[in-house]
């Protein structure tokens, strides 16, 4: 779907992305993660050639953007800002068909997509329609954002820290509202954050950015169980001493898999600290896990240690 081939960009003699180079799937939610100012908005700007590169090339399904008319690229799009960008002297209803009224969709057809929109979000239409965005809280003006730059179907979506500016209930209702809509429509998603713990919740790939280069591409299973070095572990909190760590509340807060009595996985013991399953877990795919008198609790895999640090770190925020 998308594909970054040896580009680079410099603003002012300072290099911004070095030699950057990624490929996108078709119906990925993929997510480029890294501090600020490592490049990660830039890159998604070259997307819709916002910003163009110095070098390098960027194809969307396998042409290259430049020799795509503009219009045509940015129709193909939609972009989800960190700042909401609702016209506030429109209402919600008009909002969202902007793009629909522009392609000059019939106005029944429009009137459906707005109303299946808001439903399916948690927003009842018949309250919601008509309202000013001034008359939203800052979850609900972003949640029309979100459903402005998807009512025409765009096969790609770009957002850009769309959340950042939330509170930590609303990041995370607004999280579940990007999953639903991507394991709905599969479209192509490119997500920006700087927030490891979002990262890890939203991505099928997570791409790591640092001082403008590609540190390490991969699943979340894949970068928690082999990060690539120092930065990254550091950075998604795998170095961290006293983080907060319980195999049998993982398991107590079924963050496990089902239990097979069948399977002769390895047995490890509720103790495992965190440092110690990593290496297990990147051995053995899935283990079992006993007390101290050897009852078995239950079973997990990479990925419950994924879900469970996920959701530990978001509690955190929370509370
Ligand atoms: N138009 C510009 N002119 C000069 N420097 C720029 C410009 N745009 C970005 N930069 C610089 O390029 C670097 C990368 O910026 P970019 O916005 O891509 O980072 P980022 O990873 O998205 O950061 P953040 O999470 O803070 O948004 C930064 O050092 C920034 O100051």
């Amino acid at each position: 779907m998308l594909d970054f081939k040896h580009v680079k960009k410099s603003f002012k003699n300072v290099p911004v992305l070095n030699d950057f180079n990624l490929h996108i799937n078709k119906g990925e939610l993929f997510v480029l993660v890294g501090p600020s100012g490592s490049g990660k908005t830039t890159t998604l700007k070259m997307i819709n050639r916002l910003i163009d590169p110095m070098s390098g090339t960027i194809e969307f399904e396998g042409q290259n953007i430049n020799k795509i008319p503009l219009h045509d690229l940015r129709s193909q799009i939609g972009y989800v800002l960190q700042q909401i960008a609702l016209f506030p002297n429109m209402t919600v209803a008009e909002n969202i068909s902007l793009l629909p009224d522009l392609q000059k969709w019939p106005k029944d057809k429009q009137r459906k997509r707005v109303d299946d929109l808001l439903l399916g979000v948690g927003l009842p239409p018949e309250d919601y329609r008509k309202r000013m965005p001034s008359d939203l809280s800052g979850g609900e003006q972003q949640r029309i954002g979100i459903l402005r730059a998807i009512a025409t179907e765009p096969k790609l979506i770009l957002m850009d820290e769309p959340f950042s500016a939330l509170d930590p209930i609303s990041k995370k209702t607004l999280q579940d509202v990007v999953i639903n809509l991507h394991e709905e429509l599969h479209n192509t998603i490119v997500f920006i954050t700087h927030d490891m713990s979002e990262a890890l919740r939203l991505g099928t790939r997570i791409g790591i950015m640092h001082d403008g280069n590609l540190i390490q591409v991969g699943t979340p299973d894949e970068i928690r169980r082999a990060p690539k070095n120092s930065f990254v572990s550091e950075f998604f909190g795998l170095d961290q001493p006293n983080m907060h760590f319980d195999l049998t509340e993982m398991i107590q807060n079924s963050f496990g898999i089902p239990f097979d009595e069948t399977a002769d996985y390895p047995i490890i013991s509720a103790k495992t600290t965190f440092k110690e399953l990593i290496p297990i877990l990147a051995e053995h795919a899935v283990v079992n896990v006993q007390d101290d008198n050897h009852h078995i609790l239950g079973t997990i895999n990479a990925q419950s240690l994924v879900r469970y640090d996920a959701s530990m770190a978001n509690s955190e925020v929370t509370h």
